[in-house]
């Protein structure tokens, strides 16, 4: 598969060791950055990932701030993003499973590294159900509010 991944300044080294692991399963990556420790700002990293995945430049889509919360809502702003903050493994099993969702967000102060990398595998290896759960994604775009 093709991956986007992007980070602020929290999530350099888990992005480090990410795009490691996805290389190492066999994945292609493309790294948006940043590549530092240097305070930044996590949209200008978050959005070329969501694009990445919103125009198909990308299949799957991962991201790493701090508490994982700025960089979901991020990409939760582009269409057919469905941008999941995850804290354990069974969760972004879920999000897979259940949401079909194509961007796992990461709290990168709030979760080990080994964890990061479980759930990275989870999120990658499993597939979406559909049935019900498709139902239900087809509601989530708000006509009435967009
Ligand atoms: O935006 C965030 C939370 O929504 C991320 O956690 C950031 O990484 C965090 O806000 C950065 O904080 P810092 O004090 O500027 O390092």
């Amino acid at each position: 598969m093709k991956i986007s991944i992007g980070n602020d300044h929290a999530g350099t080294g888990y992005k480090e060791m990410i795009q490691e692991k996805l290389e190492s399963m066999g994945h292609s990556v493309i790294n948006h950055g940043t590549n530092s420790e240097d305070s930044v700002d996590y949209p200008d990293f978050v959005h070329p990932v969501a694009e990445d995945v919103e125009n198909g430049t990308a299949d799957l889509g991962v991201i790493i701030c701090g508490s994982g919360n700025g960089a979901n809502m991020t990409a939760n702003k582009h269409q057919g993003v469905r941008s999941a903050l995850c804290w354990n493994v069974e969760i972004a099993k879920l999000a897979r499973e259940h949401n079909n969702a194509n961007v796992l967000s990461i709290p990168a102060r709030f979760v080990a590294k080994d964890l990061a990398v479980e759930m990275l595998e989870a999120f990658v290896n499993t597939e979406f159900e559909g049935g019900r759960h498709q139902r239900r994604i087809d509601k989530i775009p708000s006509k009435k509010y967009c």
